[in-house]
């Protein structure tokens, strides 16, 4: 793809997702209040997490490139689970997902001062049963600190995986597949 664009993230992992599309990009961050409103849907609120981050990229001035924003959250019994605030919120996120099935859900926003389209990935994971001494081990690990649902797939966290139905990319932060087909229809406009 000879496409030249902007990602609007400060992921180290999303940086490295894009790369395998192989579309010319650079990166910058935006900050943007990622609060969820009072009984908004997770799959809503994901959504409009990852437009305003594309958006929030065009208001800042980034208009000679399409800009593409995404957001991933970590959802179980229909709330959206974000990074750990402390260990004590992350044990008791590890005890929710322990031997259950979840849901992993990545948006992703392109947009530019003409138009914003979106899409979302939702992935179903189901994680073994976790002791008390691997929760504990994992948090030391250092891993979960900046992951939605406190947990990497792609490191430590992956031995924790025993099914996923879905995207492994989108669960990482950025679905290959689906933005690609997203990045084709917004070029087509
Ligand atoms: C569930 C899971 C999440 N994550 C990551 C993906 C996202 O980077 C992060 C969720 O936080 P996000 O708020 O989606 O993204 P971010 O703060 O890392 O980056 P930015 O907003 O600047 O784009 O958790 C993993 O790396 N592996 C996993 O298995």
């Amino acid at each position: 793809m000879q496409t030249a664009i902007y990602l609007a993230s400060a992921s180290p992992r999303r940086k490295e997702l894009l790369s395998q599309l192989g579309v010319e990009f650079s990166q910058f961050s935006v900050d943007a209040d990622e609060s969820q409103f009072p009984n908004e849907a997770p799959r809503d609120y994901v959504e409009r997490l990852a437009k305003l981050k594309a958006q929030s990229g065009v208001a800042m001035g980034y208009t000679d490139r399409p800009v593409l924003g995404s957001d991933t959250v970590v959802v179980i019994d229909d709330t959206a689970l974000g990074k750990p605030l402390d260990q004590a919120d992350f044990t008791a996120t590890m005890k929710r997902l322990s031997g259950r099935t979840h849901q992993v859900m990545t948006a992703v926003a392109i947009a530019d001062s003409e138009q914003v389209k979106s899409c979302l990935v939702v992935t179903d994971v189901t994680f073994k049963p976790l002791s008390d001494a691997e929760i504990d081990a994992y948090w030391h690990s250092g891993e979960p600190q900046d992951k939605a649902g406190g947990y990497g797939i792609q490191g430590l966290g992956g031995r924790f995986v025993s099914h996923l139905s879905g995207s492994y990319f989108a669960v990482v932060g950025l679905p290959l597949y689906e933005t690609e087909q997203l990045l084709n229809e917004f070029l087509r406009g």
